[in-house]
This record gives C-alpha cells, sequence and structure tokens, in this order.
C-alpha cells in the first residue's frame, strides 16, 4: 500500500528555511511553514516586495489583504537566503527553475532538502520538476520532496482549511517537510510515488484550461464532469507508463487538485482558459489573467512526454491545438468527443 499516509501534526520546531519565489505560493507557503515553526527567509526578484514583506508583513501584489508571520524574512539576494537554510523551497514559474537553481548550487548546504513547489514539466527536456532540482542542485533524490494537493494560494492565505501531500522517496525526508509545514490549515499526508504526484500537479493544469476554455464557450456542468473525469483517466494513464502508483490518482494530488483547479475562479489556468474560451488570443489571456498559469507551456511538454511513451491525450492534446496550433475554440468539443468508440476505463 502506497497511499497518501496520515501524518500527525508537527510540535514547533526552529527548522531553517529559505523560500525561492516571492509570487502567491511562495509567500503563502512561507507563512504556512512560519505557523508551522520554522524561521523563513523569501527570496524575490522584486526590491520593494522584499521590503514589504519583512518591514510590513505584507505582501499587497500577490497575497492582498494578508498579515503575514511578523518573523518572515525577505531578500533580494538568492545566495544569502539558501545558506545555512535546512529547506530550499521552490516556488517559481517551473521553466525558470533550472537557470534559479544552477545558480545556487555551489552555496546550498551539503545535507539541505529540496522542496518543489512547482506543477509543470520543463520544456525541451520534458522532465518533471524533482528531476530538475536534482540535476541543477545536483543532489540525489533522497533529499527531495515534492507538495502537491488542493493548496489555492488564495484560501490558504487566509487559513482556509485544506490538505496535501508531501511526497518523497525519502520517508525520512517526507517526514522532514511535513512536520515543517503542518499547522492547524495545513494538513500534509506522505506518499513515497513522486512520479505519480508531480505529474498529477502538473497535468491538472492542462485539463482546467480545457475546463475554463469549455465554460467560457458557454457549455455547462456535463461537460466540466466529461472533462474532468477523462482528464482523471489520461493523467493516470501517462503516470501508469511512467511507473508511477495508481493509488496517487483518486488521491489529493490527484482527484482532489483537479477538482479544486477544475473548480475555482481563483484558479490561474482556469481563469486564462475561461479567456480564451471568450474569444481572446492567448497574449490577450496571458495578460489578463497575471501570475503564472503553467499549464500554457506544460501543454506541450505533457503532450511531448505522452507521444513518447505512446500514451493518448486527447484533451491535453485539444489544448495544445487550442493554444498553440490555431485550432478555434468551437471545434474543440467536437474534437474531444470526435474518437472511434472505446470501453470506459484507463
Ligand atoms: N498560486 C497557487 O495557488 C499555487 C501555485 N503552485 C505552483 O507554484 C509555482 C509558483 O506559482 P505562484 O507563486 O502561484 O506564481 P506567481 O506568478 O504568483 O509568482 C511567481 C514568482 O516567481 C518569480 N518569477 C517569475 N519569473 C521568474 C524567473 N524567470 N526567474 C525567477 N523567478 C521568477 C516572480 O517574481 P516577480 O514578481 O519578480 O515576477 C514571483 O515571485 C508554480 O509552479 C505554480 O503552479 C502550486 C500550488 C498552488
Ligand atoms: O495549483 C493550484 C491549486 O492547487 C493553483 O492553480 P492555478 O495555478 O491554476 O492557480
Amino acid at each position: 500500500m502506497t497511499a497518501d499516509r496520515d501524518v500527525p501534526l508537527a510540535q514547533p520546531h526552529a527548522l531553517r528555511a529559505a523560500v525561492l519565489g516571492a509570487g502567491s505560493w511562495g509567500t503563502t507557503f512561507a507563512a504556512v511553514m512560519a505557523d508551522a515553526g520554522c524561521e523563513v527567509t523569501i527570496w524575490g526578484r522584486d526590491e520593494k516586495v522584499c521590503r514589504t514583506i519583512t518591514e510590513e508583513h505584507r505582501n499587497e501584489r500577490y497575497v492582498p489583504g494578508v498579515d503575514l508571520p511578523a518573523g518572515i524574512t525577505a531578500t533580494t539576494d538568492a545566495r544569502a537566503a539558501v545558506r545555512g537554510a535546512d529547506l530550499v523551497v521552490i516556488a517559481i514559474p517551473s521553466q525558470s527553475a533550472r537557470a534559479t537553481l544552477e545558480t545556487l548550487r555551489d552555496v546550498i548546504e551539503p545535507d539541505a532538502v529540496a522542496v518543489s513547489l512547482m506543477k509543470g514539466v520543463e520544456l525541451g527536456t520534458d522532465r518533471r520538476m524533482s528531476q530538475v532540482v536534482a540535476e541543477s542542485l545536483g543532489i540525489g533524490p533522497e533529499r527531495i520532496a515534492v507538495v502537491s494537493g488542493p493548496n489555492l494560494a488564495k484560501e490558504i492565505a487566509h487559513r482556509q482549511p485544506t490538505a496535501t501531500v508531501v511526497a518523497s522517496t525519502s520517508e525520512e525526508t517526507a517526514q522532514l517537510v511535513a512536520k515543517a509545514c503542518a499547522s492547524s490549515y495545513f494538513r500534509p499526508y506522505t506518499n513515497p510515488d513522486v512520479v505519480g504526484v508531480e505529474l498529477c500537479g502538473a497535468v491538472k493544469n492542462v485539463i482546467a484550461l480545457a475546463v475554463g476554455i469549455s465554460q467560457g464557450r458557454g457549455l455547462g456542468y456535463n461537460t466540466m464532469a466529461t472533462v474532468i473525469t477523462r482528464g482523471l483517466v489520461e493523467i493516470t494513464r501517462l503516470g501508469l507508463a511512467l511507473g508511477a502508483d495508481a493509488e496517487t490518482f483518486p488521491g489529493l494530488a490527484g482527484m482532489g487538485d483537479l477538482m479544486a483547479t477544475c473548480a475555482s475562479p481563483d484558479s490561474r489556468n482556469h481563469t486564462l482558459g475561461n479567456h480564451i474560451g471568450r474569444g481572446m488570443t492567448l497574449e490577450e489571456a496571458i495578460a489578463a489573467t497575471g501570475g503564472t498559469a503553467e499549464g500554457v507551456k506544460s501543454s506541450r511538454s505533457v503532450l511531448e512526454l505522452a507521444d513518447s511513451l505512446g500514451v493518448e491525450m486527447p484533451i491535453t492534446h485539444a489544448v495544445v491545438r487550442v493554444l498553440h496550433e490555431g485550432l478555434p475554440v468551437d471545434d474543440l468539443a467536437a474534437l474531444l468527443l470526435a474518437r472511434p468508440h472505446k470501453a470506459e476505463g484507463v
């Protein structure tokens, strides 16, 4: 059995964490870890954002209206943030992870654990983020964890309760990271299935784009339920081809996150899809959405990965055709349904 396992709530402790990324999830996860008793330093690119986090305990640009724990500091010096950190948490767009982490390879502590919060697949290499982290920081899988689940930052920033999955091939590492983020409103479960948990996080963004596009075209809940359900099937198919555990897909990182992202108007992927469905160009939709919608780029790398394994992903394929190959949005539904008869199932 490798399903999500229960983890007792952590006692406060003083792990030192560096969070790379002062965006909505980096800032929110920093607050989660501070609430769990960690000493947290955020690295951000914007001097003003860093100053207001440290001095006013606010990040109005990315987490408006939220008072952050007073102990969190922020700096524009990534190397200073990482030096001495027990945990290096990465919350920047997936496509920028490799370049950023390579500059920190020589300062990360020899026993530090890297924690990926990113939900994407690298373009050009089709690597999952834990693979990018391993290659760019030069560390083994036992020092890497992935955190993924139904974790819309805006809700968590307001301390609304949710659960998540901490995945690592090392149970010790998974437990460490789970304890570093466990609180009364944030409930981690551990899972050794890094491949499955990461794929779920990356591909659900693509499925949320498809749901958003359908809704933007005025299609209803039957269509939404069909896309979500068949979306989970194609995520599962890809995951199994990559050696993931079948039990991960109906869990928090799979069905849980898929539901949250496809249903919430706060999801950037869902929102961006909606803009496309209403007739915006991709550039207009990206600008109107703001923030990182990972599915736009990862739709292509996920499809490449699937093609390389001979795995069919019709919804992902349709999203790629609409976003990147000029297929009119009105043809999306037809493309999803115009497939030869097959029995239901993976
Ligand atoms: N928001 C959410 O609810 C959740 C997000 N995630 C995942 O977390 C990751 C980060 O997302 P999120 O925080 O929401 O994104 P945001 O768009 O809110 O913030 C992105 C952050 O990354 C920085 N950044 C942007 N481009 C680069 C670059 N080229 N190099 C280095 N830093 C860069 C931004 O800095 P600047 O402000 O200077 O541009 C900003 O600090 C994504 O993979 C996302 O899928 C996972 C779970 C929940
Ligand atoms: O991953 C998320 C929720 O778990 C956030 O989704 P978006 O990136 O679409 O906002």
